[in-house]
């Protein structure tokens, strides 16, 4: 097998490149390095340079590269900014994708890994969401994804293209320092910016309905999302050989809930910071639980979250440390 991986050279992507080299895979990445940082691929791992929204280049990284199966992770993916720039995200995360399946069918690729996100759930009023479980994006990045999952299955039945999404719940951490998260928004590094500052962590409410009244989530390492990626790859080539094909969509979390409040302790158990967090008032939109089942990962792709808490924020703090000691490269 021959994987093209988009979106490689960014955060997620690195490291699914490294788990499929690791595991003896051949990968290619194509990246138009808009986000993603050249330097994060391993000597000897060629890099197209381009995007996935042009028809020519991609399918010509395919032909050229031998390519039998694509890992799309190339994407827009800040929710505010979806809700700012609706057609920017529908552009790039459907239009992207449409392109990037028209290349794959033209140049016989038949296998295919989406990278998809909890955010097709919008707001799940559930205690641990299933595959089952209704999709109701409530912004446009969810809608763009939802979409995208549609379109590779219609394609799915139309040309024969076999595949996996990935529905992504909330990931953090990394496998090495500079593989770290260097754009993201999300509430660790946002913790840490505050940290850096002399400043405590903002809790967004604490008067929702759960355990201690703060957000809980479903937080996975960056590296365990990788070998999910890799785990779908191997089911994807064991369909080809016979087994049944599955047109598979899956969550990809731990099964385990981390409040707020817990996550901020493990950020001063790793950081050191010592003060209690301060809590403001809730952020709109944000659902007071999102925790995924991930019974189905395991049992159709025998995939299981291995690194916990401590791991995902100690390895998060170690990459911010290297971005602060070297503005340049963040
Ligand atoms: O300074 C902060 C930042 C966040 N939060 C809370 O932390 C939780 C997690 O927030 P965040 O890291 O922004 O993640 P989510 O809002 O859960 O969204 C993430 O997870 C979704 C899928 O599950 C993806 O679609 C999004 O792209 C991704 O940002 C939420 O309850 C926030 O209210 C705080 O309390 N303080």
């Amino acid at each position: 097998m021959s994987w093209l991986i988009t979106g490689g050279a960014g955060y997620i992507g690195a490291h699914v490149v490294r788990a499929m080299l690791a595991a003896g895979e051949r990968v290619a990445v194509l990246d138009d390095l808009s986000t993603g940082v050249a330097e994060r691929l391993p000597a000897g791992v060629p890099l197209v340079r381009g995007s996935v929204a042009d028809g020519a280049v991609a399918e010509r990284a395919l032909r050229e590269h031998g390519v039998t199966g694509v890992v799309h992770l190339a994407a827009q993916k800040r929710v505010p900014e979806s809700v700012a720039r609706p057609t920017l995200y529908y552009r790039e995360n459907v239009g992207g994708l449409a392109t990037l399946l028209d290349a794959m069918v033209a140049a016989g690729v038949r296998r295919l890994v989406f990278s998809s996100s909890a955010a097709v759930y919008g707001s799940p009023d559930v205690p641990l969401v299933t595959e089952e479980t209704p999709c109701r994006p409530i912004n446009p990045y969810g809608e763009t994804k939802l979409a995208g999952e549609w379109l590779v299955r219609a394609v799915g039945r139309a040309h024969g293209v076999r595949s996996v999404c990935l529905r992504y719940f909330n990931v953090a951490g990394a496998a090495s320092p500079e593989l770290a998260d260097r754009g993201a928004a999300n509430v660790i590094p946002l913790f840490f910016e505050r940290i850096e500052a002399g400043l405590p962590p903002v809790i967004f409410g604490d008067d929702y309905p759960t355990p201690d009244g703060t957000c809980v989530r479903d937080y996975i390492h960056v590296a365990d999302l990788a070998d999910a990626h890799l785990a779908a790859a191997r089911e994807l080539a064991r369909a080809d050989a016979g087994a049944p094909a599955g047109d598979l969509t899956v969550n990809v979390g731990t099964g385990v809930g981390v409040s707020v409040r817990e996550l901020a302790a493990a950020v001063g158990a790793a950081t050191g910071w010592s003060s209690p967090p301060v809590v403001e008032g809730r952020r709109p939109g944000d659902p007071a639980r999102v925790v995924a089942s991930a019974a189905l990962a395991a049992e159709r792709l025998g995939f299981t979250a291995r690194r916990g808490l401590g791991e995902m924020v100690s390895s998060a703090w170690e990459g911010w440390l290297l971005r602060s000691a070297d503005p340049a490269a963040g």
